[in-house]
C-alpha cells in the first residue's frame, strides 16, 4: 500500500514542473501579447505621425480621422470582431459628450470601430509619453489631464466646454476614470457631466460588452472575440444646472450598467439578490 502511495507521489513530483511550466508559459504567452499590441500602438502611431503633419500641418481634431484609419488596423491583427448597434444615435448635428466604460488596453479598437469624426478624447496625462502614441495623439486633438491634481482637470475641462462649442467637436471620456475589468461598471467620475451641463450638449453613452469570454487579465487570457457595441439615445442636457450632475450621473450609470449586463449576457447580480430577499 505504501508502495502506491510513493508511486502517487511520485508522479505528482513529476507533473508538477509540466504543470508550472505551462502555467508560467500561459502568463508569458499574456504579457507577450499585450506587449505586442502596444507596440503595434507605437508603431502604427509612427506611421500616423507624418500623414497627420501633412494633413493638417500640427494639432487638429481633423487628424483623429487619420489615427481612427490607423488604428483600425488592429482589430484584423488580433481577430477581434464588432457588432454594433445604434450608431445612428450619433448623427446629431453640432457637438456632444459622448461616455463609455473602458476595459482595457484593448479598448482602443473598440474605439476606433466607431469613433465618429472630429470627436477627441479626454487622457490622463501620462499617455503623453508613450512616444508616438503620445504624440500622435497629440497631434490628433487628444485633451490631457492630470487625475491627481483635480482642480487643474476641472478647470481643463472647463476650457474644453468652451472648445467644443467654437469647434465643433464631439469629446469622448471615460467616466470610470481608469481601466476596468472587473465584470461590472466602476462608479462614475462626474467631470463628464459637468462637461455635458456647462456646454449644454447632450450626452451620448456607449456600452462595451464584458470581454471576459475572451480576455482575462487575471486567467492570462487573450483570444479572439466578439464584441458587442450598443449606442445608446442621447440624454439631453439642456436648462441643467451644476447641482443636476450627480442626478445626470446615476442616470447614465444606471442606464449604462444595464445595458451593459444585457449585452454580456449576465444578469444584474444585485438585482438578483434584491429579488431572492423579497
Ligand atoms: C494610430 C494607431 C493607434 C494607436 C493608438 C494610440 C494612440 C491613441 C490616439 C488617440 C486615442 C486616445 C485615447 C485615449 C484614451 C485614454 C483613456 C484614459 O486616459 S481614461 C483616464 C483619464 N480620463 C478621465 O479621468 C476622465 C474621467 N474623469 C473625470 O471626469 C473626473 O471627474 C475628473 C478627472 C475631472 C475629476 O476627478 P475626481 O477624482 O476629482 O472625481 P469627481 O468625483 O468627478 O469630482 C470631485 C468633485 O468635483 C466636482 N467636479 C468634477 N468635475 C467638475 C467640473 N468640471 N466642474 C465643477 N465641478 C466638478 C464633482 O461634482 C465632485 O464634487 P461633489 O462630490 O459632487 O461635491
Ligand atoms: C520612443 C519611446 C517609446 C516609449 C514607448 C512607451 C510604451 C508605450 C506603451 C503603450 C502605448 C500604447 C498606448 C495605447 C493607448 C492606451 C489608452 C489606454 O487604455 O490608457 C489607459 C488609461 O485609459 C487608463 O489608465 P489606468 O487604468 O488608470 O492606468
Amino acid at each position: 500500500m505504501d508502495g502506491c502511495w510513493l508511486l502517487l507521489l511520485g508522479a505528482l513530483l513529476l507533473l508538477l514542473p509540466p504543470l508550472l511550466l505551462m502555467e508560467a508559459f500561459g502568463a508569458l504567452r499574456f504579457r507577450l501579447k499585450i506587449i505586442s499590441y502596444c507596440a503595434l500602438c507605437v508603431l502604427l502611431s509612427a506611421l500616423a505621425v507624418p500623414v497627420c503633419l501633412l494633413k493638417s500641418g500640427g494639432r487638429s481634431a481633423d487628424n483623429m480621422s487619420v489615427v481612427r484609419a490607423f488604428g483600425r488596423v488592429m482589430k484584423y491583427v488580433y481577430g477581434m470582431r464588432f457588432e454594433v448597434k445604434g450608431l445612428e444615435n450619433f448623427n446629431i448635428e453640432g457637438p456632444c459628450v459622448v461616455i463609455s466604460n473602458h476595459q482595457s488596453v484593448l479598448d482602443m479598437m473598440g474605439l476606433f470601430e466607431i469613433l465618429p469624426d472630429r470627436c477627441v478624447q479626454i487622457a490622463k496625462k501620462e499617455l503623453l509619453y508613450a512616444g508616438p502614441a503620445g504624440i500622435v495623439a497629440y497631434l490628433a486633438g487628444v485633451v490631457y489631464i492630470n487625475r491627481k491634481r483635480t482642480s487643474d482637470a476641472k478647470s481643463i475641462m472647463a476650457e474644453v466646454a468652451q472648445t467644443m462649442l467654437k469647434e465643433n467637436l464631439k469629446v469622448w471620456v471615460y467616466p470610470e476614470g481608469t481601466r476596468n475589468n472587473n465584470g461590472d461598471l466602476l462608479p462614475f467620475k462626474k467631470g463628464a457631466f459637468h462637461l455635458a451641463i456647462q456646454a449644454q450638449v447632450p450626452i451620448i453613452p456607449v456600452v462595451y460588452a464584458s470581454y471576459h469570454t475572451f480576455y482575462n487579465q487575471s486567467r492570462n487570457l487573450f483570444r479572439t472575440g466578439k464584441i458587442k457595441v450598443e449606442v445608446l439615445p442621447r440624454v439631453e442636457t439642456k436648462d441643467l444646472m451644476e447641482e443636476n450632475a450627480s442626478e445626470l450621473t446615476e442616470k447614465c450609470y444606471t442606464m449604462m450598467r444595464e445595458t451593459f449586463f444585457q449585452l454580456s449576457n449576465k444578469a444584474d447580480e444585485t438585482r438578483g439578490s434584491v429579488l431572492a430577499a423579497q
